[in-house]
């Protein structure tokens, strides 16, 4: 699901914080900045607690702009700029004062800047918010701020409180079930794990040796975008694409655009059920983070029991350390701590988990199979790559 990539999602800049902080009597002043605002007291010594909590609280407002932002396809009507927001107003169709104060707004987010007063262009940030952009980040920021992922958000301490998974209260179904009732939604969550892959995709062809391997199954392989990387970069290789009929409407498309229908087919089922044999690697990014223990061993099982002996299985996720490193103040820190929240994430809308390399051993474990190495995918901070061979 998409907790998504690390990177990608990194680029959310951080929101402006009050400087008069809590106390302030005309309530928070969202100051104008270009990224994350230092979080050091006066002295540069001890983290000013109250700034953080501002950058935190006023994150869901500045996701909401993003939103806005998309919705009114501001970046793509600014294009090279600079331009008058009135100009933006009007071929947008909006209101020319709230335009201006939502590009303003964005001007204080890092993702346009503000020539001369009301006149705007777009920052290297903000182009990734342009759809037509080959990196564009769009679909990732619409799945990230829509109330699909939100809504259970909403019950994350009911959640804590029960152990259940608030999706299904509030939809009354669970994720991935819900998708499959509303095709649209479908298309743009497979659009947006495009994108949250594309990190991953351009690290991983050179960060393992697939050439060792005749065929790579990648299981819950969406549209394609992983494998079709590690196919271009391994032309001895074939590959099979396994995932719903709903997670593979658009992968015949990706692998056409590669050039890679020969090579590699794709087969629609249920890994809940089986996996699909003849491969002897079998790849599975951003699937065990799906779901609980249980059901992720039984996923594993599957691929265990068409793995041939010297056959492996590669999982592409992130590895939480033991212990939560300090987060405050530490380089990186902002990236490394969105793995947890990805991992609330799961939890709320899926009912899954992100792991340690000791879950992972323990999960492959009771399917059959040993991990035999767990290293971070270098270039997509947040993933590792574990990987497992068939048990004693
Ligand atoms: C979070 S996405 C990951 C997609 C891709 N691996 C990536 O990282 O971009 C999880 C994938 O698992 C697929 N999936 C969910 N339930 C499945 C099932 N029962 N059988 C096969 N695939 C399933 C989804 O359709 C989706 O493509």
């Amino acid at each position: 699901m998409t907790q998504q990539n690390s990177d990608a999602r990194a680029a959310v800049p951080g929101t402006p914080a009050d400087p008069a902080g809590p106390d302030s009597t005309t309530g928070p002043q969202p100051q104008p900045a270009t990224g994350p605002q230092p979080t050091t007291g006066p002295g540069g010594s001890a983290p000013d607690g109250r700034i953080l909590i501002n950058q935190i609280v006023f994150g869901g407002m500045a996701a909401q702009t993003l939103r806005a932002a998309d919705r009114l396809n501001v970046v793509e009507l600014i294009g090279e700029g600079p331009r008058p927001a009135a100009d933006v107003a009007a071929a947008a169709g909006a209101e020319p004062r709230h335009m201006t104060r939502l590009l303003r707004a964005l001007a204080g987010l890092g993702l346009l800047k503000e020539h001369t007063p009301g006149t705007f262009s777009v920052t290297p940030a903000g182009r990734f918010l342009d759809p037509r952009r080959p990196d564009s980040v769009a679909s990732l920021v619409r799945m990230l701020t829509d109330p699909l992922m939100l809504r259970a958000w909403e019950h994350l301490d009911d959640s804590v409180r029960t152990g259940d998974t608030a999706f299904e209260a509030v939809f009354g179904t669970d994720f991935f079930g819900h998708l499959a009732r509303n095709p649209e939604l479908s298309a743009e969550f497979n659009a947006a794990m495009s994108q949250a892959t594309r990190y991953a995709a351009a690290a991983l062809p050179h960060a393992f040796d697939f050439s060792r391997f005749t065929t790579v199954t990648d299981v819950g392989g969406g549209d394609g975008t992983l494998l079709a990387a590690v196919l271009d970069a391994h032309p001895g290789v074939g590959g099979v694409v396994y995932d719903t009929a709903d997670g593979l409407a658009q992968t015949r498309r990706t692998l056409r655009r590669h050039g890679l229908l020969e090579r590699c087919s794709t087969i629609a089922g249920d890994f809940f059920q089986s996996v699909p044999g003849g491969s002897d690697l079998y790849l599975m990014k951003s699937v065990l983070h799906d779901w609980p223990d249980d059901r992720a061993v039984t996923i594993l099982r599957h691929c265990r029991a068409v793995l041939p002996p010297d056959g492996r299985v590669l999982i592409v996720e992130p590895v939480l350390p033991d212990v939560v490193p300090e987060a405050v103040g530490a380089p990186g820190a902002a990236v490394r701590g969105l793995v947890y929240l990805s991992d609330l994430n799961m939890m709320v809308n899926v009912g899954g988990r992100e792991r340690t390399r000791r879950d992972f051993e323990e999960l492959c474990g009771r399917a059959g199979l040993r991990v035999v190495s767990s290293a971070p995918l270098a270039g997509a901070t947040r993933f590792s790559l574990v990987e497992a061979a068939p048990g004693e």
